[in-house]
């Protein structure tokens, strides 16, 4: 989720319907006319001189209007190329610079395109939409947090996390809205399908910086519900433990200088039913921890306290993988399961196909997946990289590339994914 790549995403899809703004302004039946127009009056036919004028003004007459009529209402449900509206329902600060809330839509949509059809279930395991900030005409994306238990999603309502990062200008216009104004978004612009990549391999490690643990719990819901197999664990880093529990939570020692260096100073917290005060986002957290038992594990680290997630913690949800004895192996090429492939693909995705993947029966990698602003993708598992005006995974890098170096195995058997 970089801040360049979310630029950039903005302007880009920002295009979009602008472009075709300006081709539906001239709608195939002007065209139309006015070419047969030019071939009639190099014939200047005496009879056809005098009646074809008027002709030519009631077609453009009646295809302007035909034009105004069908372009000058603006779609208003949630559709990929337009932004529809919504309203702000409800708002819960989780810190200072960081709230979590809710939208719905403002006209009722009975074939929502994030739901599978005939169901009430998400479609895809990881998307996003874009908002815009109708000012300064600017978008950016947002990841809806999974609905609540309970929770019906076909009334249409969405949830996020959102920090009103330093000097941003989405984040900021956000973060002033109150219940009751009105938003604009359009989607569902889909991630990774990390239940394609993941096949039959049963593990997930998800790393998560600040609200990019909301991808964090998208993923989780969609591979523990998949299957009864399959073992996540979100490692989420927080800056303040605000983001965890209100209030600051239970007061808690600062480590020493020589706490810091050992072992025991780098205390992460664990976050399961034991948790007091949790935070919305921890709250929700805490719920799928209760549904999904050990299947889920949460450990959090919390910059304040100097906790932080090294290379040892990372080995160790690496290594709880459940192998089952399994292999695997991709076919060179594969797209969805070759990590050479990986390195040029880009964050946004079609749903793969059966066509997709070509190493046969069982195929399938464990993911390892980091999520948060540049800086912490980078240092976790290299930087994205550019080409061709869009942004790609690259190669794997960081503190994932120093492990996939010491155990080679990992290499075969993990793909490393960036968000
Ligand atoms: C697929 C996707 C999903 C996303 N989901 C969420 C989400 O659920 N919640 C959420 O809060 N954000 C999310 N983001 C990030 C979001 O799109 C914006 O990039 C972010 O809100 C900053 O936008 P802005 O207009 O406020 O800042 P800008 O005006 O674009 O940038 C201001 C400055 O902040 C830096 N910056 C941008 N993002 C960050 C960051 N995360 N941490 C530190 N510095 C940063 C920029 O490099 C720039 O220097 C997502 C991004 C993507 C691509």
């Amino acid at each position: 989720m970089s801040g360049r790549g979310a630029v950039l995403w903005a302007a880009r899809l920002h295009k979009a319907p602008l472009t075709k703004a300006i081709t539906r302004t001239a709608p195939p039946s002007i065209q139309c006319c006015s070419r047969q127009y030019a071939t009639a009056t190099t014939k200047s036919h005496p009879k056809r001189s005098k009646t074809l004028p008027i002709l030519i003004t009631t077609a453009i007459l009646g295809g302007s209007l035909i034009y105004y009529s069908t372009t000058s209402s603006k779609p208003t449900l949630l559709n990929a190329d337009y932004f529809a509206p919504y309203t702000i329902t409800s708002r819960e600060a989780v810190s200072p610079t960081s709230f979590v809330f809710t939208i719905s839509p403002q006209h009722h949509n009975p074939s929502l395109p994030y739901l599978a059809p005939g169901t009430s279930s998400w479609r895809y395991p990881q998307w996003s939409v874009e908002f815009k900030q109708p000012q300064v005409q600017i978008a950016r994306h947002y990841t809806p947090l999974p609905p609540l238990e309970g929770e019906d999603p076909s009334d249409g309502s969405l949830r996020f996390y959102v920090r009103a990062i330093g000097g941003g200008e989405m984040s900021h216009y956000l973060s002033r809205l109150r219940i009751g104004h009105d938003v604009w978004l359009r989607g569902p612009h889909v991630g990774f399908d990390v239940l394609a990549r993941l096949g039959s391999m049963k593990k997930v490690v998800f790393l998560a910086g600040g609200t990019g643990v909301a991808p964090a719990m998208q993923v989780a819901q969609a591979v523990l519900d998949q299957s009864s197999e399959a073992q996540v664990d979100i490692l989420w880093a927080i800056r303040k433990r605000q983001e965890l529990q209100r209030g600051n939570g239970p007061a808690r020692k600062r480590p020493s200088w020589w706490q810091f260096w050992s072992t025991d100073g780098n205390q992460l917290v664990e976050l399961d039913s034991q948790l007091q005060d949790p935070s919305p986002v921890a709250r929700q957290l805490k719920a799928m921890k209760s549904t999904y038992g050990k299947r889920l594990h949460i450990q959090v680290a919390i910059d304040d306290e100097q906790t932080q997630f090294r290379e040892s913690h990372l080995q160790n949800a690496i290594s709880s993988g459940n192998r089952q004895g399994v292999s695997p192996v991709a076919t060179p090429g594969c797209r969805l399961h070759d990590s050479s492939a990986l390195k040029l693909a880009p964050e946004f995705e079609t749903p793969a196909t059966a066509d997709d993947c070509k190493c046969g029966a069982g195929a399938g990698k464990n993911l390892f997946v980091v999520s948060g602003p540049d800086g912490f993708v980078a240092h976790y598992s290299g930087p994205k990289r550019w080409l061709g005006g869009q942004q790609i995974q690259g190669p794997v890098g960081g503190v994932a590339g120093q492990l996939q170096r010491k155990y080679p195995s990992l290499a075969n058997e993990w793909l490393v994914l960036k968000l």
